[in-house]
């Protein structure tokens, strides 16, 4: 269809059964179809050893793919780099430093590698990039003694001396206390306003949900689920729990309206909703609730206490992977 190619022209990233498997056999990430919105702050998402790295170094052309194919900015990787890459910032697996140098020298460094930038500005470039990632007063500094926070920022900064199209960050709150990582998210929100996309990977759920509008769920090299970071979570059921004196005959009544995953805990008992079905809108979740409990009395079933909880994206996750999220994939 027309417009579906056109989408895919716009599209930031666009991966087509991107597929990496090592040398050692170990198949890493597994036939991909990844596409990211541009204007978007996209998470990517999957616990260790998913295969986020890789799919990150396929996407810049630091690796070559085992199949399948790969867009930046509409453009083929590896085969368009030179072009692409200078509208791209980066920050993958922490940058590599001048430990020697201080801050400022190691900007001003990788400002000179850089042929497009003016010499003649390059001293201001640098200081508004170290004030942006809030560097300046430690910009004297020799990078050896940074912390692993400050060595994040620096890297950023380092992507940001020029203005970019896409930024894709590896982990980019890695090793950054609380404060740090709220600067982080703050700068990635100011970023995307000024009409940047932001291709994050993470394996920090609140922090996808913060400053995400959409996101992929990756686990053992493939792809469970992409999209708003609003349709992911709205796709998992809630869960669902109830106090009652009749708790057995609490539990058949719910089974027989589709309630899975019932547990009792003396007078509680908790299970998972189910997923609205296809066509469904959403206005029919609380009327599914609010039958759920005339059923419920109609049955004889006292009910002391109701209540759903509002699924999040890690009860997403958890439904999509079957598993805790800090599990190795
Ligand atoms: N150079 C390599 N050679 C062989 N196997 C590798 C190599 N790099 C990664 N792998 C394996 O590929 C899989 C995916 O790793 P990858 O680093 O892409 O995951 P990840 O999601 O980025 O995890 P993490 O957050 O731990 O970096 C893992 O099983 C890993 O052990």
């Amino acid at each position: 269809m027309e417009q579906r190619s056109t989408e895919e022209d716009d599209a930031a990233v666009e991966t087509r059964g991107l597929t990496k498997r090592y040398r050692g056999g170990q198949l890493a990430v597994d036939a991909l179809d990844l596409s990211v919105p541009r204007g978007s702050v996209f998470g990517f998402l999957g616990p260790n050893g998913s295969g986020k790295t890789t799919t990150i170094r396929m996407l810049m052309g630091l690796i070559e793919p085992t199949s399948g194919r790969a867009r930046l900015l509409g453009e083929p990787m590896p085969r368009a780099a030179r072009s692409v890459l200078p509208r791209v910032g980066a920050l993958i697996e922490g940058p590599a430093l001048y430990p020697f140098l201080t801050g400022r020298d190691n900007l001003l460094r990788y400002d000179a590698a850089d042929p497009t930038a003016d010499p003649r500005t390059r001293t201001a470039r640098v200081a508004a990039a170290l004030d942006r990632v809030g560097l300046a007063a430690a910009a004297g500094k020799r990078a050896r003694a940074y912390s692993l926070g400050m060595k994040q920022r620096l890297g950023l900064a380092a992507a940001l001396l020029q203005p970019r199209e896409l930024l894709v960050l590896d982990e980019p709150t890695n090793g950054l206390d609380p404060q740090g990582m709220r600067e982080i998210r703050s700068l990635v929100r100011e970023l995307a306003e000024e009409g940047t996309t932001v291709f994050l990977s993470s394996h920090l759920l609140d922090e996808i949900e913060q400053v995400c509008t959409h996101a992929a769920v990756m686990a053992q090299g493939r792809l469970i689920a992409q999209g708003t970071v609003a349709e992911l979570a709205a796709g998992s059921r809630g869960r669902l729990a109830i106090t009652t004196p009749d708790p057995v005959d609490a539990v058949r009544v719910l089974k027989e309206h589709g309630v899975t995953d019932l547990v009792i805990l003396d007078e509680r008992v908790s299970g998972e909703l189910p997923v609205p079905g296809p066509g469904s809108s959403p206005a029919d979740a609380p009327l599914e609730l609010a039958d759920l409990n005339a059923a419920l009395v109609r049955a004889g079933v006292r009910v002391r206490a109701f209540g759903a909880e509002r699924a999040s994206l890690e009860d997403a996750f958890v439904a999509l992977t079957g598993e805790g999220f800090d599990v190795a994939g």
